[in-house]
């Protein structure tokens, strides 16, 4: 793939460099995303509501004195662990990366939950565009940022079960990248597909 010797000269998505991490790190991130699935489940008596806050108050003052910017820290740049280790992400697992395409497995959990037991839509173009960042990147194109990403629903996303998302760069005509993508269930059957346009940044862009 051809190398941008302009990579590192504007604003954008900075260059991915893979962060090393102590092996609790993957842990803290596991149970930090079980708190949240259990934030949008729960609902406690009062004894256990305030016990819940003092603790998680504790948790806040330990981690932090240990904020640094953006690009300093592990979160969304450890490949091995679900979402890159970034709560942001859906926690998928990459398991295919090169100019070919990406491809990620997971599970949409109770965090992810819309209504009637199906993940919310808007939990899909965040799965679709994180991997479209991952497809360009792979593919060798140059920092680019989504100008748009299309969703069709073909299927109600079910939540706890195991899925599959494929992504591939289909055109590049000068700045802009064409990638589609599909999301299946273990049987094989669509239940969303997307294609988005990625802009390459100019120097001076963000
Ligand atoms: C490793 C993990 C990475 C994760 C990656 C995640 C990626 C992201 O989500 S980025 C965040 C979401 N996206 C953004 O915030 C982008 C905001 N928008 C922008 O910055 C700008 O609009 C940007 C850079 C996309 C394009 O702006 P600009 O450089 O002025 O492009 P512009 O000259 O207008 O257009 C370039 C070409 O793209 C086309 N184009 C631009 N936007 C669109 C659009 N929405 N629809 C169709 N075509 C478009 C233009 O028609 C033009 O085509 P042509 O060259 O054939 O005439």
């Amino acid at each position: 793939m051809a190398v941008d010797e302009h990579y590192n000269e504007h604003g954008g998505f900075p260059k991915f460099e893979t962060a090393k991490v102590e092996p609790e790190y993957g842990e803290l991130i596991e149970a930090l995303r079980r708190v949240q699935d259990l934030a949008v489940s729960v609902d406690m008596p009062a004894d256990a509501l305030k016990a819940a806050l003092a603790q998680t108050q504790q948790l806040v003052a330990t981690m932090e004195p240990h904020v640094v910017p953006e690009r300093k820290t592990p979160a969304g740049r450890v490949p091995r662990l679900p979402g890159r280790g970034s709560l942001l992400m859906l926690p998928w697992t990459v398991e295919k990366f090169d100019a070919d395409g990406v491809r990620s497995r997971g599970v949409f959990r109770r965090f992810h939950l819309g209504g009637n037991g199906a993940a919310h839509g808007g939990t899909l173009p965040l799965l679709f565009d994180d991997l479209f960042g991952l497809t360009q990147h792979a593919y060798g194109r140059p920092i680019s940022r989504t100008a748009y990403l299309h969703v069709n629903y073909r299927k109600i996303t079910p939540l706890n079960q195991p899925l599959v998302v494929e992504g591939h760069v289909d055109k590049v005509e000068g700045r802009k990248t064409f990638i589609s993508a599909t999301l299946k269930n273990e049987d094989g059957e669509l239940i969303a597909d997307s294609d988005a346009l990625m802009v390459q940044l100019l120097p001076g862009q963000q």
